[in-house]
């Protein structure tokens, strides 16, 4: 079977500003995969163009088998959406928006399960509009993944979530990809990306800067470690290495056993994002004046 989502040399302008500008990307079945980079890289633009939202300029885009720009119903049938903003079904309750939701698709999920997936067992009949700001996204979650998508797409969905909910729904996330459902998420948080992800991308101005498992990324794997210690007499000593193991063995060897307020650190998949946006943080450009465009 192809890649659910194939991309090649995507390319999107507003006026004269290209806000994507040649992307390749090839996500396989059952994936989880991270698209990182700051505001206005891109990120959006990118998946609202695999979700037939938005037209692109140039490239190839093939999601499930089809080109969202001329896909039908049954193929939005296949995909699970949640969008940055939040509902507005501010006078209905969680069970009503799901049941609702859930009628819309071929072979939906039970709405108990998808209440309790998400957390909401508890706030299932109460009004939409008398939820905190991270019991409506767990909201938009449950309506994502409630038509039993194939592809699911989400938009920082995990902004205003309590960390037990994060954790919780890290969990969901990696449930849905066991069962094979292949996520394209975009997210500002690294430990996210880094616990969920099997691979991530990061864009800057438009371009892929890098892509690869988070273990991997910018060449992480093999930077160097820094190690500090204390010696005998109380004095802090910090080295970086490529071989920490020899030189954690050679102290242990020289003071005849444990070393004192030892610690070995690599750079955290933040240091490594840092690293490759800090040439592009340039800041937001002058670009065209907003168009409003929506694919019907
Ligand atoms: N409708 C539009 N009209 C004009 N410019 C737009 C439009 N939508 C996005 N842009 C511009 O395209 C660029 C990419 O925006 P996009 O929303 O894809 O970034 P992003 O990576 O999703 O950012 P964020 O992390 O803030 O959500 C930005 O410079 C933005 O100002």
């Amino acid at each position: 079977m192809d890649a659910p989502i194939l991309v090649t040399g995507l390319r999107k302008t507003y006026g004269s500003r290209a806000a994507v500008d040649g992307i390749d990307l090839r996500i396989e079945r059952g994936e989880v995969f991270a698209l990182l980079g700051p505001n206005g890289a891109g990120k959006t633009t990118t998946v609202e163009i695999l979700e037939g939202f938005r037209r692109r300029d140039g490239g190839s885009v093939n999601v499930l088998g089809e080109d969202p720009e001329r896909a039908g119903l049954g193929w939005r049938n296949r995909l699970g959406i949640v969008l940055q903003s939040s509902t507005g079904l501010d006078l209905i309750t969680p069970r009503e928006a799901l049941a609702s939701t859930a009628k819309v698709y071929r072979t939906p999920r039970d709405v108990d399960e998808v209440l309790a997936a998400v957390g909401l067992v508890d706030k299932a009949d109460d009004r939409i509009g008398k939820l905190s700001g991270g019991q409506r996204r767990r909201l938009d979650v449950g309506l994502g993944i409630v038509g039993t998508p194939e592809l699911l797409f989400l938009d920082e969905p995990t902004t205003g979530f309590d960390p037990q909910a994060r954790r919780d729904f890290w969990e969901l996330i990696g449930s849905l990809a066991d069962g094979g459902t292949t996520i394209l998420l975009t997210t500002h948080y690294l430990d996210e990306a880094e616990h969920l992800a099997d691979r991530v991308g990061v864009i800057a101005m438009g371009r892929m800067l890098a892509l690869d498992t988070p273990a991997n990324l910018g060449g992480r794997a093999s930077l160097e470690a820094t190690v500090t210690w204390e010696d005998d007499a109380g004095t802090r000593h910090t080295e970086r290495t490529s071989t920490p193991t020899r030189l954690v063995a050679a102290l242990s060897a020289r003071v005849g056993g444990e070393v004192p307020k030892l610690t070995v650190t690599r750079p955290s998949l933040e240091d490594t994002y840092l690293a490759l946006i800090a040439p592009h943080a340039v800041g937001e450009p002058v670009g065209a004046d907003p168009v409003a465009e929506v694919v019907a």
